[in-house]
């Protein structure tokens, strides 16, 4: 990593020059000239400063790994203003997480954490590039002084280390029976038409040997978890949200909009043959097309006002490491370049909420034994130009030796509780699985 170093040492020289003692911001831009020696993740993952975040997008043609605050945002909408009162930057881009309740400013739990970072390491393709931003409401002076003491607490990139946590204990919220009761009384509010559609989750807690790295848990991830973006914040050294999900909240490009149905499970299988069986099996499932076609229902209505042309491509099969999903692509081209208006209009769609959004929502608020938090929220950018969120699925929450696994599943009319309760252990097992397949044992023959 000599030449982040040397970017490094050129940066601290710009900060150390004359500056104002006035409100004001500045950035700057360095690119790589070669491919750095480790991935961003091995990078991040070395920093010793908190909030770090990390990103990629599901193509894997765009990477990630950002750190430091240097401005902290109360909600999507504040982000997005400050994005427009400082469009001539070009490159200004605040990452972080919206809460499943982002638009609940009662919530007992935070709305976001969304943050302009001190310093960026991305990629695009093969192009690699640094950025740092200076940014103070009251003294650019001050804030460059505190720029150069967090560079130099920077620190080379180093390998990541083994997952040796072996899981100790499981404990499952709700546990099968309750889920039963929980579907059960979910499919009476749909026969009574309170509802047509709810999505249920449970929150797996995993006691596991010792504390996980939570950067080598998602470089495991993503090695195996292929067509799904992967994120992560690191709240502390102990405490963070990451996940390898497939499915897309929205990415837009200046005012055109691309959002997709995800919804619709079958388990994969490692045959392809015996995949494409299932697969197509998942393409003719009534209840199966129900629970996507509600969630197109869903998008076009809440995008009604906020965007023209929508497109609803046909129905193809998303095929993962451990189940096959149904997806229609949705393209429209919005009235406006609006990130804040397509996240109240989007999150929570009916992929993760339910049919109608209210009442599911408070069904969901009302009986699932759990805060949701971080799940079923979204992670992702703004810029001025592109802005991208994945839903915050297939995820968990690092805390220390406890790992808390997420998994939920959309309950329509012909919802089998057994089959739905597999359909979440499939869904769960895309992390899970990392770490049994990463035990290695700690006495050796020999
Ligand atoms: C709710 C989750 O997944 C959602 C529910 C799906 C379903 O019920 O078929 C499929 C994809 C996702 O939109 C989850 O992974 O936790
Ligand atoms: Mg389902």
């Amino acid at each position: 990593m000599k030449q982040i170093s040397a970017i490094i040492e050129q940066l601290d020289t710009a900060l150390a020059g004359e500056w104002p003692d006035t409100a004001g911001i500045r950035q700057f831009s360095y690119s790589l000239q070669k491919q750095p020696d480790t991935g961003l993740l091995e990078w991040l993952s070395a920093q010793p400063c908190y909030p770090k975040f990390y990103w990629q997008q599901r193509d894997g043609d765009e990477e990630a790994a950002v750190c430091g605050d240097a401005y902290a945002f109360g909600n999507l909408s504040q982000a997005q203003d400050f994005i427009r009162e400082y469009q001539d930057i070009p490159d200004l881009h605040i990452w972080g997480l919206n809460a499943f309740n982002a638009d609940n400013d009662d919530a007992a739990f935070a709305a976001n954490a969304l943050f302009l970072p001190r310093i960026e390491l991305c990629r695009k393709g093969t192009t690699y590039w640094l950025r740092c931003t200076v940014f103070s409401t009251r003294s650019l002076c001050d804030e460059a002084r505190r720029t150069r003491l967090f560079l130099r607490s920077l620190v080379a990139s180093r390998d990541l280390p083994p997952i040796t946590s072996r899981v100790i204990q499981h404990q499952h919220l709700p546990a099968q029976p309750q889920w039963n009761e929980l579907i059960s009384q979910a499919l009476t509010c749909i026969e009574q038409q309170q509802f047509d559609k709810v999505v249920l989750a449970r929150k797996t807690t995993l006691t596991l040997s010792q504390p996980l790295n939570a950067c080598a848990f998602l470089a495991a991830s993503r090695e195996v978890n292929h067509r799904c973006y992967h994120f992560m914040l690191a709240f502390t050294p102990q405490q963070a949200f990451l996940g390898s999900s497939p499915e897309r909240l929205f990415l837009r490009d200046h005012t055109e909009l691309f959002t997709e149905a995800l919804a619709g499970t079958v388990a994969n299988h490692p045959d392809d043959d015996e995949a494409q069986t299932l697969g197509e099996w998942l393409l003719n499932d009534g209840k199966n097309q129900r629970e996507n076609l509600l969630v197109v229902d869903d998008i076009c209505q809440r995008l009604q006002g906020g965007a023209h042309s929508l497109d609803v491509m046909p129905a193809e099969i998303l095929r993962l490491r451990k189940v096959q999903h149904l997806r229609r692509s949705i393209h429209g081209e919005l009235a406006e370049a609006d990130d804040a208006g397509c996240l109240q209009r989007l999150q929570p769609t009916a992929a993760v909420a339910g049919l109608p959004r209210q009442a599911a929502r408070e069904f969901i608020a009302r009986y699932e034994p759990f805060d949701r938090q971080w799940y079923a929220g979204s992670a992702g950018y703004l810029s001025t130009e592109q802005s991208e969120f994945t839903v915050a699925l297939r995820s968990a929450a690092v805390k220390g030796h406890q790992l808390e696994l997420y998994a939920g599943a959309g309950i329509v009319a012909g919802s089998d509780a057994a089959q739905e309760w597999q359909e979440i252990e499939n869904k769960a097992a895309g992390l899970r699985t990392l770490l049994e397949e990463h035990y290695t044992p700690a006495v050796q023959a020999g």
